[in-house]
């Protein structure tokens, strides 16, 4: 005989809205005026999309934001196999009960978070659609597997991010989709900004800021000539730990620049022209 097992349809109580409260201010350079229009984005409840290349300050930003709000962020890398009970919740067992957990969507509009989906066109287009009605007036979730609406919390906002350099007809958002955000477009930052940014994040001095910085800026642009995504101010960062730890610079750019950006050897090449140039 199949023993029955009693469900509790409770809800998950063990989330607190201190675990996802950011407790020091990030660091974050403003590029314009990109604080202001998130502020008045947020006091008027409207989502925000964040467009811009990989590594150019959008989790940072969002961070930095969710600090000035006093608002806990959580986020969601999104995949292609992220399911709508990723987000949503699911029933699961425990100690022989049957009961329901959160998603993080859901935990996020319970509480009043910022919830920020980290690549959004990464996601199945079926589960992107059960954001829908949290952006627009309804401000509702839909639980289908408990048959519940649940209102968002005032204080609950949704935050997309968008590569559109990864555009493709398969990878792409509805128009239903990104006609329901704000947007806000980012982009890598300027030279003597970036210096700033890589000195406070890794801790080298203003010299050797100053030559990633210049790097960085070529390889931006021979990116047409076959490098589908210029180097992020991640990877200059990335390589100036390097160089702080003690690693030679031409060295430490190989490592942490020009080999996570292509596999192509031809353009191995003329990354390294650009790199014995500089260091
Ligand atoms: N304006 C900025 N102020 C401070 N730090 C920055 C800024 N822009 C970039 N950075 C630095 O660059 C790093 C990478 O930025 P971030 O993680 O925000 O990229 P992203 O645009 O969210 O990338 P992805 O789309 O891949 O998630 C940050 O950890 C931070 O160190």
């Amino acid at each position: 005989m199949v023993e029955e097992i009693p469900v509790k349809k409770q809800q998950n109580t063990e989330i607190r809205a201190e675990d996802f409260r950011i407790t020091e201010e990030p660091f974050y350079l403003p590029a314009g005026n990109e604080a202001v229009l998130f502020q008045a984005a947020y006091d008027a409840r409207l989502p925000v999309m964040l467009k811009g290349p990989t590594g150019c300050g959008k989790t940072r930003f969002v961070q930095h934001m969710s600090f000035r709000l006093g608002r806990p962020l959580i986020t969601v890398a999104c995949h292609e196999d992220l399911f709508v009970s990723d987000l949503v919740g699911r029933y699961i067992l425990k100690n022989d009960e049957t009961v329901w957990r959160d998603g993080p969507l859901t935990t996020a509009v319970r509480m009043g978070a910022i919830c920020y989906f980290d690549e959004i066109v990464e996601a199945r287009k079926d589960t992107t659609v059960v954001i829908h009605p949290l952006t627009d007036d309804r401000r509702t979730l839909y639980i289908d597997k408990k048959g519940e609406v649940i209102p968002a919390h005032p204080d609950f906002l949704l935050v997309i991010s968008y590569n559109p350099g990864y555009q493709s007809v398969l990878k792409d958002m509805k128009q239903s989709t990104r006609q329901r955000f704000t947007a806000l477009t980012f982009d890598y930052p300027a030279a003597e900004h970036e210096i700033t940014i890589i000195c406070k994040e890794a801790g080298v001095d203003q010299e050797t800021a100053d030559r990633l910085v210049r790097l960085g800026t070529r390889i931006r642009n021979i990116r047409e000539h076959g490098l589908t995504e210029g180097a992020s101010t991640r990877l200059l960062i990335y390589a100036a730990r390097l160089i702080r730890q003690g690693v030679a610079g031409a060295d430490a750019c190989r490592a942490a620049i020009c080999q996570p950006l292509t596999d192509d050897e031809g353009l191995q090449e003329t990354l390294d022209d650009l790199v014995k140039d500089l260091f």
